[in-house]
């Protein structure tokens, strides 16, 4: 995916200015930026759901818009932020409904696609739930069986927002050691906004800093996670300290606040 030019604005504010950016196969890109920087509207327009207020987005070099839906849902899985369930949906029939986009003529899914459901629920430790109504999980398992719809779709891009909320310590650790075998062995691309500059670290090859005025910074995770300018991304200084091999990323004392939230 490609993204020219792209603009970015809500009301009065502009949020990405000038974004070119490349996804390419096998990357793992990270979203960083504060609350209300943007990240949310930008995979909102990345994935088609909304127009960007300028520049041009791509899929394997066709612009998003000529994409027909079918096809473009076989290219791109979208994880949004928040779920609100109207309907006493069963778990495995909330899955299933991501095998939609391979059913031509079909009605009713197939043997195949129960398999596919199956072991998505079984990669995120909820098949087990299979037969449950969705308004009876936790909000962890909800979000598991939410990343299982998207693992379902089968696509080489997966566009997450924020997938490791409300998981506990192990399910944060195997989603993204999940994401990050997805990205080297299958060779899929997935980009996903975390809060965490850790859990991101730890599977990201590319970082996209937005910093909330409509700048923005984009590369190799270790070019663009520094200190300084994670500090300036995030308006809360920032230290980093290597243990043998890790990084890790550490919250400063505030009394040396780096510069407020202007956009709050
Ligand atoms: N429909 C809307 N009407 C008015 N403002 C909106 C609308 N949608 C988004 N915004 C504003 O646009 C800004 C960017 O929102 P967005 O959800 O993209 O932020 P974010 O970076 O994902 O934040 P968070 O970390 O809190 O999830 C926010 O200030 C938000 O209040």
């Amino acid at each position: 995916m490609q993204a020219n030019k792209l603009q970015l604005r809500i009301a009065d504010r502009l949020l990405v200015d000038g974004l070119d950016w490349q996804i390419g196969v096998g990357e793992c890109w990270c979203v960083i930026g504060r609350n209300g920087a943007g990240k949310s509207t930008l995979l909102r327009t990345l994935v088609g759901l909304r127009p960007a207020e300028g520049g041009s987005i791509a899929l394997n070099g066709r612009a998003l818009k000529d994409w027909p839906l079918q096809d473009l849902a076989r290219q791109r899985a979208f994880l949004p932020q928040g779920r609100n369930d109207a309907f006493a949906y069963r778990v495995i029939e909330t899955v299933l409904t991501a095998r939609h986009p391979y059913h031509e003529s079909a009605y009713w899914e197939s043997d195949a696609d129960y398999a596919v459901a199956h072991s998505a629920l079984q990669l995120m430790d909820v098949d087990g739930l299979a037969d449950r109504d969705v308004r009876s999980l936790s909000g962890g398992e909800r979000q598991r069986v939410a990343i299982a719809a998207v693992l379902a779709q089968d696509t080489p891009l997966l566009l997450l927002d924020e997938p490791t909320s409300a998981l506990d310590l192990a399910h944060q650790v195997s989603v993204m050691s999940l994401l990050d075998k997805l990205c080297r062995e299958q060779k899929k691309s997935v980009v996903m906004v975390s809060h965490d500059l850790n859990l991101a670290h730890s599977v990201a090859t590319h970082a996209l800093l937005l910093m909330g005025d409509g700048r923005w910074f984009a590369g190799a995770v270790d070019e663009v996670m520094q200190a300084s300018l994670l500090s300036e991304c995030l308006g809360h200084p920032i230290e980093i300290i290597k243990h043998g091999t890790r990084t890790i990323y550490l919250a400063g004392d505030s009394e040396h606040e780096v510069k407020k939230n202007e956009y709050e």
